[in-house]
């Protein structure tokens, strides 16, 4: 007899199909409620909920500090929507860029009743959707709109708490200016998220410590050749240095904007322009000063035989990642390039608040 397989989504699939959904403005089904990216949302939608009963605003506890709305639950807030709220002010409450310029008017009211999972599982999604970290919740009528994606919200904290699986998809010689044998290959997770990159430098001996940089992507800096981080130095620098040496392994990690998606960085560098610090920025958006999955890359270095490394960056706290994750960090080798009047005071802030060693 053959074993029953069912052709249905996963609870890993459903969750990256309802990630298409939010950042199409589509809402999800999830525990018993309607969920909506307020970022997408359209005005028309917005009209359609506000005929279903009251509406939940849920946003981080990062943002409701900003707004000076109570956090009774911990890690966020769930604000009462006003029956005359429209589009502007629910967006308003997402999204920092007016804050200095039009100050919310408060006071904002927050639920206190009731459990908070749904509205943190809300969050989650737009959040790894690479939205602004904020849903609208609304009751889900009877009957409900049909083709909606189903999800349960205990699950989906499990889904993205839980590490992705990543498999090996491609491999190919690329000859690099800073080593002419290099190697590139690509791995896809097996949860529909975003596909991370290995660099090989040589054929570097997987029983001795490899010379490895975890590179996290950013677009401003590795390919405009932006002043205001050192990613781009960093990425030359580390390359140039595993050529000299004849081997090495550079991953590259699509975690763009310590992970908070290449929209939301440049919503944080106008808060910066505004006079906020790039940790402060990332807190006015909701998120936290890094929403990196370090994971992924003890999990690449594993599946390309590696277990011992000498890695190359100023940050302890992916020292401390890898050796939590089951790689050994036998030597931190410092990577302090590309310092410019552009990024003094960035590379001071991380220096101050996360850690790093100048
Ligand atoms: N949110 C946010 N991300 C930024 C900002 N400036 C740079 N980034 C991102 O920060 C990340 C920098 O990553 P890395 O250089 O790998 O890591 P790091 O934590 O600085 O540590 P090392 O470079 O290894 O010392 C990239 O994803 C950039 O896109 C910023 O102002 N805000
Ligand atoms: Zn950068």
């Amino acid at each position: 007899m053959m074993t029953p397989f069912s052709l249905g989504p996963t609870a890993a699939e459903r969750l990256n199909r309802a990630r298409a959904d939010l950042r199409m403005g589509l809402p999800v089904v999830l525990s018993g409620q309607l969920a909506v990216a307020i970022e997408t949302l359209s005005p028309e939608r917005l009209a359609a909920l506000a005929t279903l009963g009251p509406l939940t605003l849920a946003i981080t506890s990062w943002r409701a500090e900003t707004l000076k709305a109570r956090v009774y639950d911990n890690d966020l807030a769930r604000i009462v929507v006003p029956k005359d709220a429209d589009l502007a002010w629910l967006r308003a409450i997402a999204d920092p860029a007016d804050d200095l310029r039009m100050p919310m008017k408060g006071p904002l009211a927050s639920r206190r009743e009731g459990d908070a999972t749904l509205a943190r599982a809300a969050i989650a999604l737009a959040k790894t959707s690479q939205l602004l970290p904020a849903a609208l919740l609304a009751p889900l009528p009877d009957p409900a709109p049909e083709g909606l994606t189903t999800l349960d919200a205990t699950e989906v904290l499990r889904e993205i708490s839980a590490a992705a699986v990543l498999a090996p998809v491609s491999a190919a010689r690329v000859p690099m200016r800073a080593a002419e044998k290099g190697r590139l290959h690509i791995f896809r997770p097996d949860d529909g998220g975003e596909e991370h990159y290995a660099v090989e430098i040589g054929s570097p001996d997987r029983s001795e410590p490899v010379l490895a940089r975890l590179h996290s992507a950013c677009f401003t800096g590795d390919v405009l050749g932006s002043l205001k981080c050192d990613c781009g130095p960093q990425l030359d620098a580390a390359l140039t240095q595993m050529g000299h040496e004849g081997a090495g392994i550079l991953l590259y990690l699509n975690q763009e904007g310590r992970g908070i998606g290449l929209a939301n960085k440049m919503r944080a560098y106008d808060l910066q322009d505004q006079g906020f610090d790039t940790v402060e920025a990332n807190h006015r958006l909701g998120f936290e000063d890094d929403e990196r999955d370090f994971r992924i890359g003890a999990a690449l270095l594993k599946k390309l035989g590696f277990s011992k490394v000498r890695l190359l960056t100023n940050n302890p706290a992916k020292v401390r990642m890898l050796e939590a994750n089951g790689i050994e960090v036998v030597e931190r080798v410092p990577l302090k390039v590309g310092l410019s009047r552009h990024n003094a005071a960035y590379l001071a802030t991380k220096a101050a608040k996360s850690g790093h060693i100048l």
